[in-house]
C-alpha cells in the first residue's frame, strides 16, 4: 500500500481512469465484458492476461480507439471527464507498444522520434516545432539516460535502444501515466535490465505506470496492484502479494505453477 492510499483501498488521490460496465464489441464479437475498474492517478498498476485476454483492447478503448456500447450505468471517463478530444488524452496518458515500434521504419534520429511525441505523428513537421518544444525533448532525454544515441537513426538502433526512446516520446506531455503494453518483448537480457531501470525511475519519479503483460516478470517492484485479465473480463483486482500467487495465477493461465519473489520481483518456474 502505498502513502497515498487509504485501508479501504481507495486513493486519496483523482482517479485517472474509471471504467464501469464498459463493453466494447467488433464484428459481433464481446472483444471487453462489462469492464469495472478505477484507477487512480499515480498508481502503478499491471494487468495480467494469457494471449487474447483483452488487454490490447482494453487499451484501445482508454485511448479511444475503440468506445463501448451504451448503457444507463456506463462509466467511460478519463481524468473526471466523458468527453475527450483524443489529442488531448496525452496530458493524461503516454503509451508504448510494440506495434507503435514497428512503424518507426522511416530514417529519422532517435531525437526526432521522441520530439514526434508532440505532433501525434511518426515523422516531424519541421516548422511546428518550437524552442520549448526541443527544450523539453532535450530534458526527457537527459532524464532516461539517451543523449547520447539521439542522434542515431531509431533504424540502426537495438530493440531496447528504440524501446526507451517510444518511452521518450510517451513522456514529452508529462503525461500522469504511462501505459505499456507488453513492453519487454525482443528485448534481450542487458536491454531488459536498461528497460526495468528506465521504468523504475519513472515510476519513482511520480508517473503511474498501467502495463498489460502476461509476463510476471514485467512487473517492477514499485507495482502495487495487479488486476487479472481473461475472456475479455477483468476477474480479480487486489495487491500484489495477494495476487501473485501459485493458485491465483496458476489458475489464471490454466497452469500448475510456482511462483518466487526476490527483491520484489517475481518469477515463475514449474510449468
Ligand atoms: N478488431 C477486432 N475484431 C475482431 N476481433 C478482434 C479485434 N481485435 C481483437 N480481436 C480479438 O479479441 C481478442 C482479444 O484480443 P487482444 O489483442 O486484446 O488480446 P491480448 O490480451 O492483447 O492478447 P496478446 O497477449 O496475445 O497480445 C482476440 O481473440 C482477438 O483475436
Amino acid at each position: 500500500m502505498d502513502a497515498n492510499t487509504t485501508l479501504s483501498g481507495q486513493s486519496s488521490l483523482p482517479p485517472l481512469l474509471e471504467f464501469r460496465d464498459v463493453t466494447v464489441v467488433k464484428d459481433e464479437k464481446k472483444l471487453l465484458d462489462s469492464l469495472t475498474v478505477t484507477i487512480y492517478e499515480g498508481e502503478h498498476v499491471a494487468i495480467l492476461g494469457p494471449n487474447g485476454a483483452g488487454k490490447s483492447t482494453f487499451i484501445k478503448a482508454v485511448m479511444r480507439e475503440y468506445y463501448p456500447l451504451r448503457g444507463e450505468d456506463v462509466i467511460f471517463r478519463v481524468g473526471g471527464k466523458d468527453v475527450w478530444h483524443v489529442t488531448d488524452l496525452r496530458s493524461n496518458f503516454g503509451i508504448v507498444s510494440n506495434e507503435l515500434q514497428y512503424t518507426f521504419t522511416r530514417e529519422i534520429t532517435g531525437r526526432d522520434v521522441v520530439l514526434s511525441g508532440f505532433f501525434s505523428s511518426i515523422g516531424l513537421w519541421w516548422n511546428e516545432a518550437t524552442p520549448e518544444m526541443e527544450q523539453k525533448t532535450d530534458e526527457v532525454l537527459r532524464f532516461l539516460e539517451i543523449s547520447h544515441l539521439a542522434d542515431r537513426l531509431i533504424t540502426t538502433m537495438s530493440s531496447g535502444e528504440a524501446r526507451r526512446f517510444l518511452i521518450g516520446r510517451a513522456l514529452v506531455h508529462d503525461p500522469k501515466a504511462l501505459i505499456l503494453d507488453e513492453p519487454t518483448t525482443s528485448l534481450d537480457l542487458h536491454a531488459l535490465h536498461t528497460f526495468r531501470a528506465t521504468l523504475r525511475k519513472i515510476a519513482q519519479a511520480g508517473t503511474g505506470i498501467i502495463m498489460v503483460t502476461h509476463m510476471l516478470s514485467d512487473i517492477i517492484p514499485e507495482t502495487s496492484r495487479i488486476i487479472l485479465m481473461k475472456d475479455g473480463k477483468f476477474c480479480g483486482d487486489g495487491p500484489k502479494a495477494k495476487m501473485l500467487t501459485d493458485e491465483h495465477i496458476g489458475g489464471h493461465f490454466g497452469v500448475p505453477l510456482h511462483i518466487r519473489e526476490e527483491d520484489g520481483w517475481y518469477y515463475v518456474t514449474g510449468y
